[in-house]
Parts: structure tokens; sequence; C-alpha cells
């Protein structure tokens, strides 16, 4: 095996994941939501003056998305933890690029269909891939002229939409309702959008796009299940602070978990839209003791950690870190319901029965989820096929296994820059406080 070093960062890959030898207590801060900060960057560039949206998140995806804002004719000035947004017209000719940010890829579409320029999206190699072609369909239906069905596609902007009803099978990607929600009050008639299909996934985001909407004078009706229409007109400048990112949260608790120490993070929201909250039912099934108090949300892990039976339509997006902690429990789990996560950043599902299958766990690949029952584990490379929370999954059993290597750590600045350096100054003294800002 070679091991390389990456200069910049100093972070080797395979990167040895460090290991928990005791209870690990710790505070941290966690950088902000992806998807609040990407949602305020496109209600800002498309609202009725300057915004600023504080403790923005700074990490790949973000980038992307504030380079897309840019590059469509917004100026997103991101040199401090505030950043400031004013929207600027849409007149001339773009290239997007999406990286590996579904967001990026579904969010910007509905928003450069009111250009007057040519825009032009790529991304990632594996982004051509990811489930897009309804949105486009979509779009057309209200007004756009797109060509191409996938990336890389070109939208051909005349300045205005039309808007309207619009039918939508939104099964693979809630992203796809939130998309043309985002834009639709700067559609000429707003939107009328129905999901016709297999049930929706992710709903509590398509519900925080909602209350963001409405926090910023936008009337959105989601009265009947399955529909939302949001009436034409202006959207209000923002001034939006960032929650920290809930589902981020899942490798440091799951530290807790699987050390029996005890991990804090700060700011936790006594009321949010983030899905990630979740965590705090789910940690204590698994026999973690939870609280919620001034300092933060606090994880203790138990003597034993316990196998979980769960549905994760909703949040899809804590699989991979849940799934490595069923790997360590003593019981066996299920976790069902999140088919549409084979078209997240990699096919989550058969990489992750892959991965925790080669080191040692008992794993069974279903089609819309997997059964994990107690083995005991090994260690030995785990690759993260360019997908961030792969890498949590990763560093979770490196923190409970001798010899775990994590491939391409550096992925998971597609949320959070400097992931490794974090996390491994959580090890050093058994206690640590630590800050990412
Ligand atoms: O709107 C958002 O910010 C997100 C919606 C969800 O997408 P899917 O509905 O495709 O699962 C989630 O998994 C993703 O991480 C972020
Ligand atoms: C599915 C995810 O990301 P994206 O916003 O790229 O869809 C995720 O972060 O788990």
């Amino acid at each position: 095996m070679t091991t390389t070093t990456d200069r910049a960062t100093d972070i080797a890959d395979p990167w040895p994941a460090p290991r928990a030898h005791g209870p690990v207590t710790a505070t941290v801060s966690l950088p902000g939501s992806k998807s609040l900060t990407n949602r305020a960057l496109v209600l800002a560039s498309i609202a009725d003056g300057p915004s600023v949206v504080r403790r923005a998140l700074r990490s790949r995806d973000t980038a992307l998305m504030a380079a897309a804002l840019t590059s469509l004719g917004s100026q997103v000035d991101t040199s401090g933890d505030d950043w400031v947004v004013t929207p600027g017209p849409f007149d001339g000719d773009a290239e997007i690029d999406c990286g590996l940010a579904g967001t990026v890829m579904r969010f910007v579409p509905p928003v450069a269909a009111l250009s007057t320029g040519k825009v032009a999206f790529d991304g990632d190699e594996h982004m051509r891939n990811r489930p897009i072609g309804e949105v486009l369909e979509a779009l057309r239906g209200l007004g756009a002229i797109i060509e191409g069905e996938a990336l890389p596609f070109t939208i051909h902007g005349h300045g205005a939409i039309e808007g309207g009803t619009v039918v939508v099978d939104a099964s693979a990607s809630s992203q796809f309702i939130s998309a043309l929600l985002l834009a639709g009050a700067r559609y000429e008639k707003g939107v009328d959008i129905r999901h016709d299909g297999k049930p929706v996934p992710s709903l509590p985001h398509i519900d925080m796009t909602v209350a963001m909407l409405r926090e910023n004078g936008v009337t959105v009706d989601d009265s009947d299940a399955n529909r939302w229409t949001v009436a034409p007109g202006p959207i209000k400048a923002l001034d939006r602070t960032i929650e920290p990112d809930l589902s981020n949260a899942a490798p440091f608790l799951a530290l807790a978990a699987v050390s029996g120490g005890t991990v804090t993070v700060r700011d936790w929201p006594r009321a949010t839209d983030q899905p990630g909250d979740a965590l705090r039912e789910i940690l204590s099934l698994m026999g973690c003791e939870v609280s919620l108090g001034d300092e933060g949300l606090s994880v203790t892990g138990p003597a034993r950690l316990q196998g979980v039976d769960l549905d994760l339509h909703d949040l899809g997006e804590l699989t991979p870190a849940l799934a490595a902690l069923c790997a360590l429990a003593e019981t066996p789990s299920h976790l069902t319901g999140i088919g549409h996560i084979r078209g997240h950043e990699t096919d989550r599902l058969a990489a992750l029965a892959r991965e925790l299958g080669a080191l040692g766990a008992d794993v069974t690949e279903l089609p819309d989820g997997l059964t994990i029952r107690p083995a005991t584990l090994h260690g030995g490379i785990f690759h993260t096929y360019a997908d961030h929370r792969m890498a949590h999954a990763g560093v979770i059993l490196g923190a409970a296994v001798d010899g775990v290597l994590v491939e391409n750590v550096q992925t998971t600045s597609k949320t959070f820059t400097d992931f490794a350096p974090f996390w491994a100054r959580l090890f050093a003294s058994g206690s640590a406080s630590t800050s990412a800002f």
C-alpha cells in the first residue's frame, strides 16, 4: 500500500482515522448548514435589495453556489463570516460549475431561467449521473428554453418566465420541489406544483424551503399533500443567521456514542427545520443519553450501543453516519425507506454495503435500505467515492476499530472545510473545546 500526503494540508491519503482509546469528551462549535446557506444565497440573489447571510457555511458547496450566482450577475461578498449579497441584473452569458452539489444543480436553473443570457451548466464527472431531468422538464413546462436532458445542459434565457401549473415526479429528490419553489415567486404567474409519483423523500427539506420563503414575505400554500403553490411577488431582502449544520453534527455525536464519552455541540437550535435534529431521538433509541441545554446538545455514549429499526425516508442524508453506528451496535438494525440515496453523491446503499462489509460488518443491501447485524470489525481501507458522508462513516468506524484508513478524507470539504484536522484535535487530549470558526 502506498500512502501519499496532500502537501497543501498535510493530510495523508488514505488517512489513518484517529482511534478513541477511551471516552472522548469534547465541546464543538460546528460550521453552518449547507442547506440553509445555499437557500439563503439563492433567495438573496433574487430578493428586492441587498441581503446579509450571517455565519454562512464556507465550504465547497457554498463556494460553488456563490460563484454560480456571481456569474449570473449578483454580487456575493464572501470576505467575512457574514456574506453580503446584492442582486444584479441577470443579463450576460454564464458558465455554472455544479461540482457535486445537488443544491447548485437543482436550485440554480430556475433562477438562471430569469436571465437574458445563455447559461451553461456542468459539474463533476459523477454529477452527470445525478437526477435532474424532472426539473428541466418542469422548467420547460413553465416557459424556459433548455438544451439537454441532464448535465451538461444549457438554458437560453429570455428574461422572464411565465410560470403556472406543473406536474413533477419528485420521488428521486425533494430538491426538485425546493428548486421550483425558491424561484417561483419571481415567475409571472408564480407556480403551482403537483407531485405525481412514489412518495417524495426528505420532506423536512421542503418544509425548510417553505419556511424561508415565508420568512421573506412570499405567500406559499402547502396545505394539500403533494401540492405547493407560490404566489407571484417580491422576495424581501434577507438578514439571516445560519444555524450549525445538524446533519454534519452526526459524526461528532457518534464519537460520543462509540467511545462512551460526552460530546456537546454548541448553538443547537431549540426549534429548527433541519432534519439533523432527529439525531436527538435516534441516538437516544441507540442507548445514548441526550440533553439539550444552554450549552448546546450533549450526547453521552452508552456502555453498549443498541441497533435500531428506522425508516429514514425523511432523513436520508443521515444514513452513512447511522449505518456506521449500526455496524458497531450489539443488536441488529434495519434502515429502510432510502432507495433514493442511490442518487446522492454516490450510490450510498451500495457503497455502505461494500465498505462496511470490507471491514467485517455483516450487511445486507436491500433495494431501499440496509440490514446490519452485529459482527466483529477489523481495520482496512474505507473508500469514500468522493462522498463527504461516506468519509464521516469511515472516521466513526476508525474511532472504534484499530487500523481504519479513510481514503480521500478531504472529500469532506464539500460541506466542512478542514474536517480532518478538526476531527483529529478531538482525540489529542481526550478533552477538547474546538471551534470551526
Ligand atoms: O434541499 C436540501 O438542502 C437537501 C435535500 C435532501 O436531498 P434529497 O431529497 O435528494 O435527499 C438532502 O439529502 C440533501 O443533503 C440536502
Ligand atoms: C445528498 C447530499 O447532498 P446534495 O446537496 O449534493 O444533494 C448530502 O449532503 O448528503
